[in-house]
């Protein structure tokens, strides 16, 4: 399968290389608005994102390899490509339950756990070493962050960031934009659009997030 990667920060670089590491897929671009112009390298193109609509075809799978989510959810939704267009990418040593369902353009890193019956959106990032427990539902555009855990029957609206070694208890409701601080934990709801940190929470900021 050709695959083109969008964005090539940090965090797409760990994405270039659990793919090239499988060897399933062919990177044949990657494209960021850091480019002014288009090049090869290794033989990779090299351009703007614009170039996608060039180099899309029917065959082609895109990853969104950007870890922003809401700079993530803006690109997909400029680009009004079909979920099946979308590649999911899993690490081989992630443990995924076969019971559990990841959403297209969801990557799911090195050493990261996601249990039985969890539901994760599109466009997720569950990081290095992170933990989704059974029966978590997260939804699009979300990422947990190294090490984060989210214990048993967790759930989360859109474009939710955990931090860094965070944990939520089980049973808890993160809102659909909030932010967990690194190293927090999460004994309460957390109501949207907040900022929450520290162990247990406070909401220390509410968050404008700028709608479709
Ligand atoms: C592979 C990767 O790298 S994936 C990326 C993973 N990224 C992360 O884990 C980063 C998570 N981000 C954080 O934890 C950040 O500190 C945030 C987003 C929670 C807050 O950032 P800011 O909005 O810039 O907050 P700021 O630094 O101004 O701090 C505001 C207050 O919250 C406190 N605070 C900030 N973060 C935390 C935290 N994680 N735990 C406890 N308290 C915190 C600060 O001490 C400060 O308290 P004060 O007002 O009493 O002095």
């Amino acid at each position: 399968m050709n695959v083109i990667i969008l964005g090539d920060g940090g965090h797409s670089r760990v994405i270039q290389e659990m793919i090239f590491c499988c060897e399933e897929h062919k990177v044949t671009a990657i494209l960021d608005d850091k480019y002014d112009q288009r090049f090869q390298e290794k033989g990779m193109v090299h351009a703007p994102i614009s170039y996608l609509v060039k180099l899309f075809r029917y065959d082609t799978k895109v990853v969104v390899a950007i870890g922003g989510n809401e700079i993530r959810r803006k690109i997909v939704q400029s680009l009004r490509l079909l979920p099946k267009h979308y590649l999911t990418v899993i690490h081989p040593t992630a443990v995924v339950s076969k019971s559990a369902r990841i959403g297209n353009g969801t990557v799911i890193m090195p050493n990261a756990v996601v249990n039985a019956n969890a539901n994760i959106g599109m466009h997720c990032i569950i990081n290095t070493g992170a933990v989704v427990e059974h029966d978590n539902v997260i939804g699009d555009y979300s990422h947990v962050s190294p090490n984060g855990t989210l214990a048993g029957n967790v759930t989360a609206g859109e474009g939710v960031h955990v931090g860094s070694s965070a944990t939520v208890i089980p049973g808890k409701h993160l809102g659909s934009w909030s932010v967990i601080g690194a190293g927090s934990t999460v004994i309460e709801h957390i109501p949207a659009y907040s900022k929450a940190v520290g162990s247990p929470t406070r909401i220390i900021e509410r968050i404008l997030i700028k709608e479709k």
